[in-house]
């Protein structure tokens, strides 16, 4: 791994400043360390030498004491005098011989620090001078040894060192000692004779007083040993009088000394001198640790700033980095991560505040990063281009001139060139002549005005082929503004152009027919008024519905149905005119709509007229629908306007109302719309509203018609409708109900009257001669194909309790014939939880017996029509007899509905019929009313 900057920064500053100066620390140290040692080795020698000289100035003059006393001749002759004398002698002349040595002794007691001068003579006699004491107090042993200590010195001064008062009763114990003969020669006057030991006692308390200060000064100790290595001095005064350390009585020798030795295994500077009056030495002993305190103190400053320094470098470095390392690094981590690619796109590093070259630097990096961003966007921008380019769109670039310079796949796909065949030619090469020179003109005059232009323009392949496409054209502009390029991006429209026509086609035409639908013809239709309005001529709308159209529909399936609805469009066109238009609504319904019919409504009228008989016979004639051929008319209903005063969706609703008018009419004709059948239409209108009132003001009853066995037993009743209006009175319910199953309100109608029901069933479940009766409700195809019919008759149940098992539907034929196999599935659910199903106006339809084999059918129900037409000649009978043995094989019951006479119901009974319903058993009578007839008896 490479050293950063910082590592490298930091090695080198400490090895130009830390080791340096930790060299110098170590020198001076050890210079400092020998130059204290030097200085204080000099300053023990001079302080040696200075104790040593006082010392011996101290020796000196007592010495020359000594000598001064001995010099005196008088004192000689004093005590030889006394010497020879009788010891008893008492005389005056000896006695002031005596006096006179105590008196010349005496004179030199005045040294200072002198404890006492003594003069022991051969013959034993003690003379002293100084401190007071009891001269009897000799200790003799040691005088002995003393005297014969200084005889031994000869003619030197006897130094003693220290040693104990031998003047035992003295004050001072201890004493520095001097001695010396005094001689005399004797008769021959060639030797000399001793005569007495002169003995100088010093005190040594005044001798060594310096060295205790001079010890407590410097740390030291300081020693003075005899010429027999003894302690004269130590500052541990118990020591004095010992022999000093053997090695170092070893080292102490000569004049002087000065050197390190191991004392007690401590290093210790040891710095003597002697002194050449007596051979003492004073000695110095230093130890080492004393003696390098101060070198010491000097290393741990050493030390102290060493580490200063060290902390100053660390933050110098800590500083550099911040500043200066730092912004180095982001610099560097940026260019490796946009070499990596890792940048964000606008990331920018900030700029550097500490130096200027640093912020020069970042500002490049930032600048250089911008260059590479842009660099980057263009080269991605290009690629796009380049992308877009080649996209799916065609593609073309010229240059100012219009010339083509460059194309794209996609335009050579569309147009059929090769870019080298269109490179260099004018972009008109692909005009197609569709467009006059006006038309190019404008384009180009918009597009130097507004830099672009778009539109649709039809172009021609290299096939010489037209095809539409969606142009863009913008120019490309350079820095002055001047038009450089042209680009043209061009889709071929051809597709979307038919699925426009496609779209339109089929949102105004019907599929099936080709033929405009109703939101073409209500276009159609208001224009048609528009003009009428403008121009006062009169149209007309023919609305033409096919009769039975179902029916077809229902046997001979949708193809067919489809089949014959194509040829009806194809009729109509061909006998209108090509200014007529002809629509189709839907399913069977067709309008035709003539227009410019003359300004007088009469004869718009007969024209109309004779254009609806002519349609109405052509329609009749036969359909050849693949093997089968079908016969078939139509109902016309003519609604005629002229001007504004029609509106759009009246003139529709008339010719409907007309057409249905002609329907009623017995089908196959045409019928104009009058303004009584809009009387008609708006009383029905007004019904409906009642109706709706009629729910929520309880005008609404269900009567019950009584259903009886071959016995004339009530066995059940039928439910039906009866409508009390406040001021119209009772209204039938043929009346209504037709209307109501028109929109939604049959089903309005339906919920109440299946809830009313089941109460009803609910109601007669508690009396036992009620109980078993069975209840038929009607039920309209629209209510009955609600899609969650099936449950709305489960929740009603369930709501009112009613017993399923006594609950029958009335279905018509004609419900069944819509989606068949959902209308069977209903039922069984129904059928499963035990409700029963009749087939009401059975025969009147035409029910195939293969269908009705698949349906959970309960109960046939004769048609009152059929009933009626009994006794009368016909096939009423025959196709009773029919029915009642189609119920037998399908295993079902069988019950005849409008049974007025006993003749009836005798012949239906002969016939195998045994259940009824009619007047002859009972009209439909309130629920307290129809108790009190069927079943008052069985209640009583
Ligand atoms: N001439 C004659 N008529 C007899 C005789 N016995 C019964 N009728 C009538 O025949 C009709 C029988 O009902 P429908 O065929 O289901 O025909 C019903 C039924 O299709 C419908 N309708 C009645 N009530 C309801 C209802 O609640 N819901 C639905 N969807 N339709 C109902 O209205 C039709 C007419 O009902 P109504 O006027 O009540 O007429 C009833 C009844 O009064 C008779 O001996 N001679």
């Amino acid at each position: 791994m490479k050293a950063g900057i910082s590592f490298k920064l930091t090695g080198l500053v400490l090895a130009i400043s830390v080791l340096p100066l930790f060299l110098y620390q170590v020198i001076s140290f050890s210079a400092t360390r020998n130059t204290i040692v030097d200085m204080a080795t000099r300053h023990s020698t001079n302080l040696l030498n200075e104790q040593a000289s006082h010392l011996s100035l101290q020796m000196a003059q007592i010495e020359d004491l000594i000598r001064n006393i001995e010099s005196v001749d008088e004192i000689k002759q004093a005590v030889a005098r006394v010497e020879t004398a009788n010891t008893k002698d008492t005389s005056f002349e000896f006695l002031s011989t005596q006096a006179r040595i105590g008196y010349i002794l005496s004179g030199y007691g005045s040294l200072k620090g002198l404890v006492s001068i003594d003069l022991f003579t051969r013959s034993g006699r003690h003379y002293h001078v100084g401190d007071t004491l009891n001269i009897s107090g000799i200790n003799r042993p040691l005088l002995g040894r003393l005297q014969s200590d200084t005889q031994a010195a000869g003619n030197a001064v006897a130094w003693h060192g220290i040693e104990d008062n031998v003047n035992s009763t003295s004050s001072k114990r201890k004493v520095i000692v001097a001695s010396k003969m005094l001689n005399r020669l004797d008769g021959s006057g060639l030797k000399t004779e001793p005569l007495a030991m002169l003995q100088v006692n010093f005190d040594p308390e005044f001798v060594y007083r310096h060295f205790h200060e001079i010890e407590s000064r410097e740390g030291s100790t300081l020693l003075v040993v005899d010429a027999k290595r003894r302690l004269l001095f130590h500052p541990d005064s118990r020591l004095i009088g010992q022999s000093i350390n053997p090695e170092l009585a070893r080292l102490v020798r000569g004049q002087q000394g000065s050197m390190m030795i191991s004392l007690n295994e401590q290093p210790v500077a040891l710095n003597f001198r002697m002194l050449p009056i007596n051979g003492w030495y004073i000695v110095s002993l230093v130890p080492q640790a004393t003696l390098l305190e101060p070198v010491s103190r000097i290393a741990q400053a050493g030390i102290v700033i060493l580490l200063l320094s060290l902390l100053l470098i660390f933050l110098f470095i800590r500083l550099y980095s911040i500043h200066i390392i730092n912004p180095l690094r982001a610099i560097c981590d940026g260019f490796r991560d946009f070499q990596a690619g890792r940048l964000e796109p606008h990331w920018r590093l900030p700029k550097a505040q500490t130096l200027q070259e640093l912020g020069e630097l970042t500002s490049w990096f930032n600048a250089f990063l911008d260059r590479a961003q842009e660099r980057e966007q263009a080269e991605a921008n290009l690629r796009i281009a380049a992308t877009a380019f080649e996209a799916q769109e065609g593609m073309v670039i010229t240059d100012a001139e219009q010339i083509i310079i460059r194309v794209n796949q996609a335009f050579c796909d569309t147009t059929g060139y090769s870019s080298e065949e269109v490179t260099g030619q004018h972009i008109r090469l692909l005009q197609s002549g569709r467009h006059g020179a006006e038309f190019y003109r404008e384009m180009w005059q918009a597009v130097a005005k507004t830099g672009s232009w778009q539109g649709e323009v039809w172009n021609r392949r290299k096939n010489g082929s037209h095809y539409p496409e969606w142009l863009t054209v913008t120019s490309v502009r350079n820095e002055h503004g001047q038009t450089t390029h042209y680009v043209g991006t061009m889709t071929d429209i051809t597709l979307r152009k038919r699925a426009e026509e496609e779209i339109q086609r089929l949102a105004y035409f019907d599929p099936l027919t080709n033929l405009p639908n109703r939101r073409m013809l209500l276009d159609t239709l208001e224009r048609a008024i528009a003009r009428s309005t403008r121009n006062g001529q009169s149209g007309a709308l023919l609305f033409i519905d096919m009769d039975n159209f179902k029916d077809l529909n229902d046997t001979q399936g949708h193809d067919k149905g489809d089949l014959m609805l194509q040829q009806v469009a194809q009729r109509l066109r061909q006998h209108t005119r090509g200014s007529d238009t002809v629509a189709r609504l839907g399913g069977d319904e067709f309008v035709v709509l003539l227009e410019g019919l003359g300004d007088e409504i009469a004869n718009a009228a007969s024209h109309s007229k004779a254009v609806a008989d002519k349609l109405l016979a052509s329609l009749q004639a036969d359909y050849v629908l693949g093997k089968h051929v079908h016969h078939s008319s139509c109902s016309i209903g003519v609604a005629l306007f002229s001007g504004e005063e029609n509106r759009i969706e009246d003139i529709l609703k008339q010719a409907d109302l007309a057409m249905y008018q002609a329907k009623s009419a017995g089908r196959n004709a045409v019928c104009f719309f009058d303004q009584g059948m809009q009387q008609t239409v708006d009383e029905r209108a007004q019904l409906e509203s009642s109706l709706r009132e009629a729910i929520a003001r309880n005008q609404l009853e269900l009567h019950y018609q009584v259903q009886v066995n071959h016995a004339g037993m009530p066995v059940g009743a039928e439910a039906l409708l009866r409508w009390h209006h406040p001021e119209r009175g009772s209204i039938p319910p043929v009346q209504f109900i037709p209307l109501a199953e028109k929109g939604e309100l049959i089903i309005l109608l339906g919920n109440w009257v299946l809830e009313t029901a089941c109460r009803q069933l609910k109601e007669w479940s508690r009396h036992p001669a009620s109980a078993e009766l069975t209840l038929a409700v009607n039920i309209s195809p629209r209510q009955f194909h609600q899609a969650d019919f099936v449950q709305q008759v489960v929740e009603t149940i369930a709501r009112t309790g009613a017993n399923p098992a006594r609950l029958k539907l009335e279905i018509t034929e004609s419900m069944l014939l819509d989606h068949a196999s959902i209308t069977i599935s209903k039922m069984e659910a129904l059928k499963s939880r035990g409700i029963g199903f009749a087939l009401d106006d059975f025969g009147t339809g035409y029910s195939s017996l293969a269908y009705l084999k698949r349906l959970p059918l309960d109960q046939l129900k004769i048609d009152r029509g059929f009933v009626c037409g009994l006794q009368q000649a016909g096939h009423d009978a025959a196709i009773v007899r029919t029915i009642l043995a189609l119920a037998e094989t399908l295993d079902m019951a069988v019950i005849a509905e409008g049974v007025e006479t006993i003749e009836q119901q005798e012949l239906l009974a002969s016939m195998g019929c045994h259940n009824y319903q009619g007047y002859f058993f009972g009209r439909p009578l309130p629920p307290e009313k129809f108790v009190q007839h069927h079943l008052l008896a069985e209640f009583a």
